[in-house]
């Protein structure tokens, strides 16, 4: 099965479900939001159903995968879960991208992703922007400034605010921007991000910052920060959830890799619980955080590399660590990662997966020689397509 048909597969069945009426004013026709008119555990039921018929398709059970077994955790709050919202100001706009259509954006009042305060932070900003004068970036043309609105969420609702702007001669403004931003309800930081290319994208090189650099996320016992650009996951409800289950999975092992570790969300959670661990990640700021996660909390045992997962494994000897986490993006580990893994060979692999059709292609190559020994699915993504799979291969 293909993305887009898995897509639609659970599009359909969701669309089958018991409709409700939706809590936001916009979704019917905001992108942000697929399925807020269909109720919540339908959506859950239909995201299981549609993970059941592409597991059996594709085989699994050859490897140990149990239909009978299989189940998918909903978010104990489908709405105000997520951890990062872009908006787009654009033609005079702010908002989001109407379903189906990427060129055009629907104009928000709310949004129920984000907590209240949140939203009005980050639409407070676009409120200031049109005051001074600011020109919004025209995604047709290329012309303009103010490209979008990020906002960053902690579980404990400090927020930081980002601007991602084209080049352009508005420093003062932008300085009064950041003193908006900072007057709102949480608001910690606020950062300008450089965007100065064609592509369409809500992330950039920080220009300068106000306020805090960076956002703290306390996840259970543990303190992280993260940058404006940098990963973290998605649910917070949910969260604490998946860190229980990797952690379970884990167990109180001597080593374990930490592959795609990000800024050590999942390394600092199985820190107390192993003997070592060996965070892998390619993205300089986000291993840096790692490491200064660590020694701010007394961590001896985490060890933060700043490298490619595939260079990494190809200079590991075989059984090199008892376990492995791997928590790659949206692609996949893809072979050449699992024929390294396949030769260093860890008794354990604990697969977190984002995307369920990369997930399947990567199980079918790691079944040469490992077992399926548990299968659960994630709702990280209430009224979206989406839905994160933990797979425990042994
Ligand atoms: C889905 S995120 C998971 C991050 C982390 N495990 C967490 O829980 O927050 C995937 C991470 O892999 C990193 N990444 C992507 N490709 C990579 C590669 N080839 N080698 C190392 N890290 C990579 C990304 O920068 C990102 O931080």
């Amino acid at each position: 099965m293909r993305s887009k048909e898995f897509r639609n597969l659970v599009a359909d069945l969701v669309r089958a479900g018991e409709a409700c009426e939706p809590r936001c004013p916009h979704a019917r026709e905001c992108g942000g939001c697929a399925y807020q008119d269909r109720a919540y555990a339908g959506q859950v039921a239909a995201k299981r159903e549609a993970l059941e018929r592409l597991f059996t398709a594709a085989g699994l059970s050859e490897i140990g995968y149990d239909a009978t077994t299989f189940a998918v955790v909903a978010s104990p709050d489908p709405y105000t879960y997520r951890t990062r919202m872009d908006y787009v100001a654009t033609k005079g706009r702010f908002g989001l991208r109407a379903r189906g259509k990427f060129n055009y954006i629907i104009e928000l009042s709310t949004c129920h992703l984000i907590p209240p305060a949140a939203f009005a932070a980050a639409h407070a900003v676009w409120v200031r922007a049109n005051e001074l004068g600011l020109p919004d970036y025209n995604i047709r043309s290329h012309e303009g400034f103010l490209r979008y609105v990020v906002v960053r969420r902690s579980p404990d609702d400090q927020l930081l605010i980002a601007i991602v702007t084209a080049e352009g001669p508005y420093a003062e403004a932008a300085e009064e921007l950041a003193r908006t931003a900072l007057a709102q309800a949480g608001v910690v930081g606020f950062h300008w991000l450089l965007n100065n290319t064609r592509t369409d994208l809500s992330f950039g090189s920080p220009l300068q910052h106000w306020g805090a650099a960076t956002l703290p996320m306390r996840v259970g016992a543990t303190h992280l920060m993260i940058g404006p650009n940098t990963f973290f996951q998605n649910n917070v409800h949910l969260l604490d959830h998946l860190l229980a289950a990797v952690g379970e999975a884990v167990g109180p092992v001597a080593s374990v890799a930490d592959l795609y570790g990000g800024v050590g969300t999942i390394g600092m959670h199985l820190a107390p619980q192993v003997g070592q661990v060996i965070s892998v990640e390619e993205v300089a700021e986000s291993a840096a955080l790692a490491a200064q996660h660590s020694v701010a909390q007394g961590v001896t045992n985490l060890q933060a590399i700043n490298q490619d997962v595939l260079s990494y494994l190809r200079t590991q000897a075989p059984a090199a660590w008892p376990v492995a986490v791997v928590d790659p993006p949206r692609i996949g580990l893809g072979p050449e990662v699992c024929a390294e893994l396949l030769r260093i060979a860890p008794q354990r692999l604990v697969y977190v997966s984002c995307n369920p059709i990369t997930l399947v292609e990567d199980l079918r190559i790691l079944g040469a020689h490992y077992r399926l020994r548990h299968l659960t699915g994630y709702d990280m993504f209430p009224h979206t397509p989406h839905v994160e799979v933990l797979a425990v291969l042994e």
